[in-house]
């Protein structure tokens, strides 16, 4: 089930596909660093991030400042990452153009 929690070997063969996204230290979330040209670039970036969580019912934990966006993901639910959060991460990574 998407929702179901991985073990950690799953997550790091998930992670190994994965442009950009590191294991946080805990091993309970993923998160990736995202710098556009401004303001405008980034906002654009996560209104489209926006409707894939909708979309997935899955959302990010994310701050923006100015051109920058830092992103976590992890499934609260599950206490851990789940196919969810690198559903989420290839999706956010497919919106870099
Ligand atoms: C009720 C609703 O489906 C859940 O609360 C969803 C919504 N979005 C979510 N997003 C994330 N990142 N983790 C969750 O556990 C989660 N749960």
């Amino acid at each position: 089930m998407a929702r179901q929690k991985l073990d950690p070997e799953t997550a790091m063969k998930a992670l190994s596909g994965l442009e950009g996204w590191k294991l946080s230290d805990d091993g309970g979330s993923i998160r990736r660093r995202f710098v556009f040209r401004d303001f405008s670039e980034a906002f654009a970036f996560m209104t489209r991030s926006a409707l894939a969580a909708e979309k997935l019912n899955h959302h990010p934990d994310w701050s923006n400042v100015y051109k920058t966006v830092d992103v976590t993901l992890s499934t609260h639910d599950a206490d851990g990452l789940t196919e969810l959060d690198f559903k989420l991460a290839e999706a956010m990574n497919g919106f870099l153009e």
